[in-house]
């Protein structure tokens, strides 16, 4: 199986003291990877790193075979994102944001807005004004447009935040449409993590700069106790000792 993403003994130590340490995982082609931890585990400054922006202490990472520290561009090419709130243009319409944004790939057809809108669901409202827009509707214009040069894989940052639960139901079928009929690989931070246990076939948890555990879905959820209580009670035995001795990874 290809691996879309290999992260390698990552770690970023901020002037705070904080930051993220030895982050090892790997994504295969096609998987939908689920990041999850409390506020303040790393799951931003990890991403970050991957696309690039932030340069790591130590460590690597590949995006299908190309490392982002020698062959950045190409690293690049394969990879969409949505970081932080990057605010669309209110007044304009939503073909017309994603026409903005389409000109950093001078390459594209212009049929790759109305492909883009399509696959989002919101090809009935392309020529409406984005500030008519409820918040599901301006992130899936967020997602189409990290959608527009076809990336294989797309990193999300709490993709889900603030919205509401048909939103939320919406934004998760579209994902999961995106991996099954298009192969697009996913890497998605949530606090939520049975939001994230629907949708991903593999999650990691983060607590302090620390990746603490790896696993399939069904391999962390043991029986007769919910993903929810599982994960409390790991981050629970992780506070109680130091992180590396307690660090496991679930294959
Ligand atoms: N630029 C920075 N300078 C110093 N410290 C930082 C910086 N960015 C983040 N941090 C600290 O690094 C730690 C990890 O932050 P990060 O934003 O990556 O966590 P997170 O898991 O994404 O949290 P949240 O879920 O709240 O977004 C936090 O303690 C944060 O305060």
């Amino acid at each position: 199986m290809e691996t879309a993403l290999e992260v390698k003994g990552i770690t970023k130590r901020y002037k705070s003291g904080r930051g993220v340490r030895d982050i090892r995982f790997d994504i295969a082609k096609g998987d939908i990877f689920g990041l999850n931890g409390p506020n303040g585990a790393g799951k931003t400054t990890l991403l970050k790193i991957i696309i690039g922006l932030i340069r790591p202490d130590h460590g690597s990472v590949t995006i299908f075979g190309n490392n982002t520290t020698d062959q950045f561009e190409q690293a690049m090419k394969q990879v969409g994102c949505m970081i932080e709130t990057a605010d669309s243009y209110d007044y304009l319409s939503a073909y017309d944001n994603l026409k903005l944004s389409a000109r950093f790939y001078p390459e594209l057809p212009r049929t790759r807005i109305d492909e883009v809108l399509e696959q989002v669901g919101l090809a009935p409202y392309k020529k409406e004004k984005v500030n008519g827009f409820s918040l599901g509707m301006k992130q899936r214009l967020r997602l189409a447009s990290a959608l527009l040069s076809k990336p294989k894989l797309v990193i999300l940052d709490e993709p889900t935040n603030g919205l509401d639960i048909e939103g939320i139901v919406n934004f998760r079928n579209t994902i999961q449409q995106l991996a099954c009929e298009h192969g697009i690989t996913f890497l998605i931070s949530s606090h939520m993590i049975n939001e994230l246990s629907l949708i991903a076939g593999r999650i990691g948890i983060m607590q302090n700069g620390q990746l603490i555990r790896v696993g399939g879905v069904n391999e962390l959820v043991k029986p007769g106790i919910t993903l929810e209580q599982y994960i409390v009670s790991q981050l629970h035995t992780s506070k109680e000792g130091d992180h590396d001795d307690h660090r496991q990874y679930i294959k």
